[in-house]
Formats: C-alpha cells, structure tokens, sequence
C-alpha cells in the first residue's frame, strides 16, 4: 500500500506539468459554474478567480470599482466566484435589517488581530452575531442622542483650538506659508477630537501640526491592509496571521499593537480606582471612558477592561478617517460651487452673530441649509469606499425575486445606491443640497435610501458623534473665515483604501 502510494506520488511530481493545468482547468469550471451564480453578468476572470477583483480595486482607484461595474453590467453584477454586487436600494432591508440580517463576510476578518497568541475579533469586524448584540447593548446608552449631545464641550474645546491654530498658522499668509491641506488638517482634527471625547485629553495632532506616534500612518497601512487583503481573505492567513507572525507577536518579537491602544490603557488604569459617576437620571457622565466604565457594572460579562480598550481603538479606527473625508469632501464642493458656499455663509451668519459666538448642537441641526449641505455630503461622497458584505444563511435567499444560493456573499455598496437616479434624480451625481429642500415628502423619500452610515445592528454606532463633530465644526469654521480654493479650476483627485480620501484640496483663509 506504501509503495503504491509512494509510485502514485512520484508520477504526480514528474508529471505536474500536465496536472497543474488540469487541477487549475478543473477548479476554473468548478467556479464559474458550481456555484449558482453563472447566470449573472460580470468579468469573465471575476468569475474565477477573486485575485481578479484584487488586481482591479488595485488599478482602479479614480472612480469607485462598483460604480463603473453597475454602469456596465446591471443591477447584480458577479464580480468574485462567490460575490454577487447589487445595486438595487430595495435590497438592503432584506440583508442588513431586521432579525434575519445576514451575517459579515470574511471580509471583515481580516481586521482580527491576536493578543498573546489569542485572535480577537472587535466590534466592527465581530461575525459572531450574538456576541456583537450584547456588545451592542452594553454599549449602546455611551452612543444615543441625548447622551451625545451632552459630550459637546469636549467637541468645543478641540474645535476652537483648532480654529485657533488654523488662524494663528495660515490665516492672511501668501505664497506657501497661507496653504492649508485640508485633508490633513481635518484628520488631526479627528484623531484629537476623538481623544477628548474619550479620555478628556487629545492626542496632541492639532497643536503639534503633526501625526503623533505615526498613528494616522500606521492607520492608513491598517485600513490599505484590509481593504485590499480583504478581496482575497486567505491571503491575510499568509500574510500578516500567519503562524509565524503570530507566534513572533506573541513572544514580543513583533509588536503590532495599534498606538492608540497603550493611550486607552493608560487612561482606563489611572481611572480604575475612582469613583463610577451617574446623573441624576442614572445615566453615565463625565468622557466616552467614565461612562464605559460607569456601565460595567451592569454588563460585567460583556464590558470588561479588555473590550472597553478595544472599543476605545475601534472607535478610532472608524471614527476619524471617516469624519476627516467627510470634512474635507464637504469644503471641497462647496467652494468649487461658490453659490452654495455663499448661500451656506448667509445662514451661518444670521445664526452666529460674531465669529466667537456659538451655536449650540441643537440649534445647529434646526439650520435647513446646513442640514441639506450636509445630507448632499454624505449622499455624494459616502466616506466608506467599500462594499458591506454579508453571507447569503445556507438555507439561500429570495432577493428582488432572484433565488440567491446559500453561502454566496452579497454586497451593497453607498457610493452606488447613491446615485440612483429614480430616488435622488437625474442628476444623482453632482453637489446639489438643493435636492433636499424641495418638499418634506421627496426629502424622506430620499432619507430613508441613505445608506453612508449602513445600516440595521451593524450600522454605524458613531453616528450621532459624527453629527456632533460636523455640526459644531462647519458653522464655526465659515464664521472665522473666508475660505478658497488653493486653485479653483483643477479638480482634485481622491484615493480609496475603505475610507474614500480627498486629495489636492488644498485652501487658504482669510479672517473675517
Ligand atoms: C461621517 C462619518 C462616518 C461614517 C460615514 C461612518 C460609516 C460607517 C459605516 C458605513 C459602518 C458600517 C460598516 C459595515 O456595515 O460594514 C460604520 C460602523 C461603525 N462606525 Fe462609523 N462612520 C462614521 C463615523 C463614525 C464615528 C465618529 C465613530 C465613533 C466615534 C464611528 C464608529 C463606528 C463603529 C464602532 C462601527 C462598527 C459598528 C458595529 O459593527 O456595531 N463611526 N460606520
């Protein structure tokens, strides 16, 4: 039997040059056609092969891969062995919401990491969908409205530092020295916003015109990672969760622990001896830390120190390369469509009396310009680039009359279901807030497609922080100053590895 099997195996390695075609033919029949999706259009090679897929988000960085795929193709578009895109916004009820939403695909995973050996899977990229609702729900009360809204000194103090060292640094200057990259001074904004809100003290990015422990580096190489790795998952179990890798990680050879981290651990040891704090209604005060802390009590199984330091890192790592996109994109548009720009400046101004006056939270989400700016952003430029996938449960699914086998992944990207021209209008791919004030009844209409921030438990649990960051930014900012273009007529250019990055939207500013 031994020597039977020793001669079939020495025929194999002598004959591998016929073989591997054949294995290679075989497998490439065997994934076009056996797994229920041939029917559907799409790139032949996506068929086959995912690396196909890998190559093309790779080259294909001007305009948003899915966007150019629908256009050519339809509706459902098959661009992987296994992955079916769709652009239909009636879709996302059936996979995102409700208590059948489909599961995430391993897409996702690829943002575990391993601590001492042991892999771990955060918030965002948890496919374990009974352990993310009660992550959910011991998390939930830091993130509803009413909690948010009571965080908006911490957003103040960094904001006006902010406007202050924008003045101090680039206001009234010529030449080189009154430019301003915007995109770059947004996400030190965001990276210390967020370190105000979480731990009562920035991070320093603002102050020091500068990426603080190469952080925002470090998280762009992250998020390049993933979003890439992500189109072929097994890749990461060679790459960076190999067994080496892990093992090296766990001995202390390599350290691939997110900078941020060391900061939430810092914070949380110094805390945890004091006092948890309640309001009066018996809700948490204080940071995004204290009221985390404050709920452990009533979630001891689920709030541990360990998840309350990985959540301080997710959010981070979802909350402020989004916001810095949003930011940037939003001036961006505004100022290359100078009547909106101006039209905005006139509310802003009849709202904000002085350029140091404030406009409480509240208030700002009452202004029906603002509000339509900002709606216009998040439909025009949804600041995850990427697709939400999730996995079809074995039992397969009806979507939009379509049998969909189980195990397929499906994916719905915002960038496309924005610009549907049967909800948003002929014109679904230009800057035009005005779409939203043209009666209550279209602009629900519209709302309720809106898919930047996704959608059902897994949508965005920042969101409402996103509103408070924006809100309290953008009028303050246009009350300071006059804004331009750095050059009016070059359009720019934007990058997308998961967070769609502006880029060449360089300003300057004048003081009013
Ligand atoms: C304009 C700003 C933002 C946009 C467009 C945005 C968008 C999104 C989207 C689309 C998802 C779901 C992704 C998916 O289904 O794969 C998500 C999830 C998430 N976001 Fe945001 N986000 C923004 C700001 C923030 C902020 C400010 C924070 C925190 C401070 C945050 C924290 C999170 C977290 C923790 C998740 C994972 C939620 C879960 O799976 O339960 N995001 N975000």
């Amino acid at each position: 039997m031994i020597f039977s099997i020793a001669i079939l195996f020495s025929w194999c390695i002598s004959h591998a040059y016929l073989l591997l075609p054949l294995l290679a033919i075989l497998y490439s029949i065997y994934a076009r056609y056996g797994t229920g999706l041939s029917k559907y259009p799409g790139p032949f090679l996506a068929s086959i092969t995912d690396f196909y897929r890998l190559g093309y988000v790779c080259l294909y960085q001007k305009k948003l891969p899915e966007v150019a795929l629908h256009e050519k193709y339809g509706d459902f578009v098959r661009f992987g062995p296994n992955l079916l895109l769709i652009s239909d916004p009636r879709v996302i009820k059936d996979i995102y919401t409700g208590p059948d939403a489909m599961i995430k695909s391993e897409y996702y995973s690829v943002a575990d990491f391993h601590v001492k050996g042991v892999r771990h899977s955060a918030i965002f990229a948890t496919r374990d969908q009974e352990w993310h609702s009660k992550l959910r729900r011991a998390f939930g009360p830091v993130f509803t409205m009413s909690a948010v809204a009571s965080l908006d000194t911490y957003v103040h103090e960094t904001r006006d530092i902010f406007i202050g060292v924008l003045k101090d640094k680039f206001a009234d200057k010529s030449g080189a020295e009154g430019r301003v990259d915007l995109t770059k001074w947004f996400q030190y904004f965001a990276f210390d916003v967020l370190g105000q809100l979480l731990y009562g003290e920035r991070h320093g990015f603002v102050e020091t015109g500068g990426d603080v422990g190469d952080i925002i580096k470090i998280l762009d190489i992250l998020l390049a990672y993933g979003y890439f790795i992500g189109h072929v998952p097994w890749l990461d179990y060679l790459l960076h969760k190999n067994p080496i890798v892990v093992w090296l990680e766990k001995v202390g050879y390599i350290d691939s622990t997110f900078p941020v981290i060391p900061f939430a651990v810092k914070h949380l040891t110094s805390r945890a001896q004091r006092e948890k704090k309640l309001s009066a209604e018996g809700e948490p005060t204080g940071d995004l830390l204290d009221r985390m802390m404050s709920l452990q009590g009533r979630h001891p199984e689920v709030l541990t120190d360990f998840e309350i330091v990985n959540m301080c890192a997710e959010l981070v790592f979802a909350g402020s390369e989004t916001i810095s996109a949003t930011l940037s994109a939003l001036f961006y548009h505004l100022l290359k469509n100078p009547q909106t720009y101006r039209k905005l400046q006139a509310e802003v101004d009849t709202a904000l009396p002085t350029p140091s006056s404030h406009l409480p939270f509240a208030q700002a989400q009452t202004l029906p310009y603002l509000n339509a700016c900002l709606k216009e952003i998040f439909r025009l430029h949804p600041a995850s680039g990427f697709g939400f996938e999730r996995v079809v449960p074995p039992s397969g699914k009806i979507i939009l009359g379509h049998f969909i086998p189980g195990g397929t992944i499906v994916s719905v990207n915002a960038w496309v279901v924005h610009r549907n021209k049967e909800i948003f209008g002929d014109d679904a791919a230009v800057w035009r807030p005005e779409r939203w004030l043209e009666g209550e009844a279209k602009s629900r209409e519209m709302e309720k497609y809106l898919f930047h921030f996704g959608a059902g438990m897994r949508g965005c649990i920042g969101r409402n922080i996103a509103l408070l960051e924006i809100l309290e930014m953008v009028p303050s900012l246009m009350r300071t100053f006059e804004m331009e273009l750095q050059d009016p007529h070059k359009e720019w250019t934007t990058s997308n590895m998961s967070v769609v990055k502006p880029r060449d939207c360089d300003i300057r500013l004048k003081k009013r």
